[in-house]
């Protein structure tokens, strides 16, 4: 494993990695991490050295990974209560679940990943940054057995239907689900609202997180789990894919 670095660093002959003052820290990331600051610039330095090293990130990700990636994650802390548990599924690099982890101390934070490359990396950053508030476990977000969150995040994932399918599961009755979606997000809203119905899900809405911080700000689609829908029949009972009724 390459040793993130918190100088300009180079790893040894011939590699040549970028510490955190290849970075420039933006001023919006000054107003999510707070106290917490000098937690991130490790965060990102780990990224733009082990991440890209191990592929977790593209290499051309490195110089836009305050903006793209922690401010674009950081700022949907706004959706989540206090003290709430999360859990993040698909975290990949840690995005957002780690994010989180690092601007929000009170989070009890879960990371779901069925890559053994991804949680050895989310397992070593936990370990290096001192993170007490999160713990890795590795598999599919619909094949895990933990206790129901306050809240389940996911980033790039799946598209709607499916990741309502698997998230909806894991958010105790009151929790919700926070999808981080592009410009499709009403399409597809449009498209899974009798399924998220059917799935327990309320009325999905979108918020704009980080209006005036980040250009283009953060779409989450937030769906509310109403009630507790026994995993495998949702579908059933999805109001468009009912026969209509012989008069
Ligand atoms: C495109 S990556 C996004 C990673 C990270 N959330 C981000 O925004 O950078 C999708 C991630 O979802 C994970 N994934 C795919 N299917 C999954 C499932 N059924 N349950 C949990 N994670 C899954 C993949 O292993 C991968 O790490």
């Amino acid at each position: 494993m390459i040793e993130s670095r918190h100088d300009a660093g180079d790893s040894g002959p011939g590699v040549t990695l970028p510490g955190p003052s290849s970075f420039p820290v933006p001023s919006s990331a000054t107003e999510i991490f707070g106290e917490r600051l000098e937690l991130a610039e490790r965060f990102v330095s780990l990224l733009a050295t082990d991440g890209v090293v191990r592929g977790l990130i593209g290499p051309r990700e490195a110089p836009r990974l305050w903006e793209r990636h922690l401010v674009n994650c950081g700022v949907m802390g706004s959706l989540i209560p206090s003290g709430a548990s999360v859990i993040d599924v698909g975290s990949g690099a840690g995005l957002p679940g780690l994010v989180l982890a690092i601007s929000r101390p009170d989070l009890v934070i879960t990371l779901v990943e069925p890559l053994a490359r991804r949680t050895v990396f989310l397992d070593e950053a936990v370990a290096s940054l001192e993170l007490d508030n999160v713990t890795v476990v590795r598999g599919r977000a619909e094949e895990v057995d933990l206790p129901g969150a306050d809240v389940v995040t996911a980033r790039a994932v799946a598209a709607l239907d499916k990741l309502a399918g698997w998230c909806l599961p894991l958010a105790s009755v009151g929790g919700r689900l926070l999808a981080m979606k592009g410009s499709s997000a009403a399409e597809e809203i449009a498209a899974n609202q009798d399924l998220v119905s059917s799935l327990g899900g309320g009325e999905a809405v979108i918020h704009l997180c980080g209006v005036g911080l980040i250009d283009p700000p953060t779409t989450v689609v937030e769906i509310i789990k109403e009630r507790h829908v026994v995993p495998g029949k949702a579908r059933r009972e999805a109001p468009s894919r009912r026969k209509p009724r012989r008069r």
